[in-house]
């Protein structure tokens, strides 16, 4: 298996339930419900997309034509300490090129392995933490994980459409874009009207770390 990765680099995870934690992110080139291209943007399944996933062009990307190259590479951008090593897999959507080996080869290098998923594509086993992002109109086959992060708000996608999932938190993200502050308003009185919800901000966009 060849790994087409837009680009991997060291932040603090911005978002959800492990917020500030240290990860290397790797982003995967690539995505099942948009070509990544503006023009598609419009008839795309899912149009609100914040994230460039086209090519294997950027910074700490590229071409990866092992799961041990792969894995080697993202513990280089950790560094040479083991301890807390956590992986963020991203995209594009990450499930059309994670599997086993590449579970595998992560845990060797003592990796915990988070993925960040559209859950549109059955998620590999032995993954860590799995985060399902639904898209309004894109039909759930990952019920199971973690979290349930719902960007918020979507036409077709009202949370209590995800409440009996089997996940152990239930997260709002305002969508970001030309309504981020009505959106985030609309977030907060949700989660206020319905306590099972937290609010998940995008941290990394405030504090300047990517
Ligand atoms: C770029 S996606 C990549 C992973 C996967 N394709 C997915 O959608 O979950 C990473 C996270 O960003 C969220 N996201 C994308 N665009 C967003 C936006 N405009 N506002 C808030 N969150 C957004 C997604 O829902 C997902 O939770
Ligand atoms: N810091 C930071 N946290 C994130 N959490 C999810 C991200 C993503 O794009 O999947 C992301 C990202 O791109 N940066
Ligand atoms: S599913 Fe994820 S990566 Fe794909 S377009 Fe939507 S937010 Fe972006
Ligand atoms: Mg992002």
């Amino acid at each position: 298996m060849v790994y087409a990765v837009k680009e991997a680099f060291k932040t603090l995870q911005g978002e959800g339930r492990h917020m500030g934690r240290a990860a290397v992110f790797c982003r995967f080139a690539g995505c099942n419900l948009w070509s990544g291209r503006e023009a598609d943007r419009a008839a795309a399944q899912c149009r609100f997309c914040d994230t460039d996933f086209v090519g294997a062009d950027g910074e700490g990307g590229g071409k990866f034509a092992s799961a041990e190259a792969l894995a080697a590479h993202l513990a280089t951008l950790w560094g040479p300490d083991r301890e807390n090593r956590f992986a963020v897999l991203t995209g594009g959507e990450p499930m059309l090129q994670i599997d086993a080996a590449l579970v595998d080869a992560l845990h060797a290098q003592g990796f915990e392995i988070a993925v960040e998923t559209n859950g549109t594509l059955p998620a590999t086993p032995g993954l860590d933490w799995i985060c399902v992002s639904p898209k309004a109109g894109a039909p759930l086959v990952q019920t199971q994980g973690d979290e349930l992060k719902l960007v918020f708000p979507q036409e077709g996608a009202d949370p209590v459409l995800y409440e009996g999932f089997d996940f152990s938190h239930f997260l709002l993200q305002p969508m970001d874009g030309p309504e981020i502050l009505r959106n985030t308003k609309a977030a907060i009185d949700y989660c206020l009207a319905h306590p099972r919800w937290r609010l998940s901000v995008q941290t990394h966009k405030m504090i300047g770390v990517r």
